[in-house]
């Protein structure tokens, strides 16, 4: 059923928002399309004005195209008689126009939010795995995902564009995934998602925090530490029952965050926590933990690298405990999983060089990740190929130029979505930092030459870290985003030379 203008300007009054409006006489008027991007269908509904790049002229575009009615913070004093309501906050109001205009589709379905600095993707898609094994069984049909590399909503499977959709678009997928019969729906918190009101009215029937670090912290993010930490406890303020990761740093912060929620359920490694894993191993290259609760005590296997994924199998855990899955669902589903971009691993076990490819780009996954593979791969030289982003998080050129420097043997400095920077300026701040620390490295303009080159240049028992952009298939460079080949594309094509050459050793 269509609403009229009315009913959405009464939302937008009792919410406390509206400045100012003049509806003609048009309040009767039923609305049939939302949206705020002039390039898609607005014949007959609201266009919502936002953003900091927004222009007149997409409102002017808006009306001509069939927008009835503009929601803005600012009066763009337009020609003719156009409805408008001005807000105070567009930020605040859009949720709230967004669960009206798809009929509140969040009270159809069961939230599953995950917020932390790192680990979020990977434990949203451990979560996937262990419901879709369990759905599976009750012949239900499987769980939504909104991850920043996948987007399932029952209708629609599609690669993200953002770790946390704008609301409009999160409603829209909300309504797909109940009308298509999905009763769950797993979906990463970014901090921006918090503080810019993405995800105002859900609530989370489970909150998972897994950690803080710093991160994030620039004009166009967040102001300082305190900003991005606070934003990120706020999701307690939208959960029934939060699942807290009592290893991260500032656990004691967290835990009393957590009080806001109904009721918290911990998990971790040490001390006393409710989800306990311990007797963690690896062996074959495989890694094995026991997980102990008061329900079971239980051994599982991952099917992916990095010991930090033990505390992302510990939240997916913790979640399905909640959910009160039978253990073995939770076993099946770890055993299987594995992540695009994430730990990926090529190897050339003749001259036991392994490349791995990793999403690591912040100081938090850069300590997880050197410190697992100095226990995975005992006695192995680290090779590392990595940058860092144009225009943001900029703390980052000293965090990773300081960690990869110490632990590598040899750094190859490449782009990683410069932006409007320059792809080699920001390789000489990385490289301050690293001469600090006494690596040697190189700035290698063509990223998937210097992938090739340390792969082809790596001595035997070489483990080649490939970080920072995953499976992604583009680079930033300037305000546009172009279209380039992934990093497991460039591994690929330098394992299998390596393995070619190997062969043509030993046929000569
Ligand atoms: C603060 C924030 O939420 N920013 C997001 C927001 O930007 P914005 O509201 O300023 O919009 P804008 O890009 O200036 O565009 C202006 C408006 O004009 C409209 N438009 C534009 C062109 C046109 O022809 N017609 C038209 O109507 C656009 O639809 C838009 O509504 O809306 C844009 C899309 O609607 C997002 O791309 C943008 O994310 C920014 C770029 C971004 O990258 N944010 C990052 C920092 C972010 O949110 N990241 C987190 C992950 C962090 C993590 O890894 O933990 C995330 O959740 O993704
Ligand atoms: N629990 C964890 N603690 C620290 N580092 C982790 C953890 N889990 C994964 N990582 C590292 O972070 C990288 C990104 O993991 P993942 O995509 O799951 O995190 P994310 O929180 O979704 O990241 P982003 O916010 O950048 O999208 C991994 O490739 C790995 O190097």
């Amino acid at each position: 059923m269509n609403h009229t203008l009315r009913q959405y300007f009464v939302l937008l009054k009792n919410a406390g928002l509206v400045k100012d409006y003049e509806l003609y006489g048009r309040e009767e008027l039923a609305v049939k399309n939302m949206t705020y991007d002039s390039k898609r269908p607005v014949e007959g509904g609201i266009f919502i004005c936002k953003g900091q790049n927004f222009k007149k002229e997409y409102l002017q575009d808006a009306v001509m195209r069939g927008a009835v009615c503009y929601v803005s913070e600012n009066d763009y004093e337009l020609e003719g008689q156009v409805p408008y309501i001005l807000v105070k906050d567009i930020r605040k109001a859009m949720p709230i126009l967004g669960n009206f205009f798809y009929g509140e589709p969040s009270k159809e379905l069961s939230l599953i939010g995950i917020t932390g600095t790192k680990g979020k993707t990977t434990t949203a898609h451990y979560i996937q795995a262990i419901f879709n094994e369990y759905l599976d069984d009750c012949g239900e049909k499987g769980i939504g995902l909104f991850s920043s590399v996948t987007t399932y909503d029952g209708v629609e499977k599609t690669p993200s564009l953002m770790t946390t959709p704008e609301s409009l678009e999160l409603q829209r997928h909300f309504r797909n995934a109940a009308d298509s019969g999905l009763r769950y729906v797993a979906m990463e918190v970014s901090s921006q998602a918090l503080k810019y009101h993405r995800v105002d009215n859900l609530t989370y029937d489970v909150g998972v925090f897994l950690n803080i670090s710093e991160d994030h912290i620039s004009p166009c993010e967040h102001e300082d530490f305190e900003d991005y930490f606070s934003s990120k406890l706020s999701i307690f303020k939208q959960t029934k029952t939060a699942c807290v990761n009592t290893d991260s740093a500032n656990a004691d912060r967290i835990v009393k965050a957590a009080r806001l929620a109904h009721e918290t359920v911990t998990f971790g490694t040490t001390g006393n926590p409710d989800i306990y894993g311990y007797n963690i191993q690896t062996h074959n290259g495989q890694i094995s933990f026991h997980v102990k609760c008061d329900r079971f005590n239980k051994t599982f296997r991952l099917a992916m690298h990095g010991l930090f994924n033990i505390e992302n199998a510990l939240a997916a855990i913790a979640t399905a405990y909640v959910y009160k899955i039978p253990v073995k669902y939770m076993v099946a589903g770890l055993a299987n999983v594995k992540v695009d971009g994430r730990m990926e691993q090529y190897t050339c076990e003749e001259e036991r060089i392994t490349a791995i490819v990793d999403y690591a780009h912040n100081r938090l996954s850069f300590e997880r990740l050197f410190d697992s593979v100095l226990i995975e791969y005992p006695g192995y030289k680290i090779v590392s190929v990595f940058g860092c982003p144009g225009g943001k998080a900029y703390n980052r050129r000293r965090d990773l130029g300081l960690i990869a420097g110490l632990f590598s043997k040899q750094v190859y400095l490449v782009a990683d979505d410069p932006g409007t920077e320059n792809a080699r300026a920001i390789a000489d701040e990385i490289g301050k930092y690293m001469d600090i620390v006494g690596c040697p490295y190189e700035f290698v303009d063509d990223r998937g030459e210097a992938i090739r080159r340390a792969i082809a240049e790596a001595d035997e028992n070489t483990v080649v870290l490939v970080l920072g952009k995953g499976n992604e298939g583009h680079q930033k460079y300037g305000d546009l985003t172009y279209p380039y080949p992934s990093d497991s594309e460039f591994v690929k094509q330098g394992i299998g030379q390596r393995k070619k050459n190997v062969r043509v050793q030993v046929a000569l």
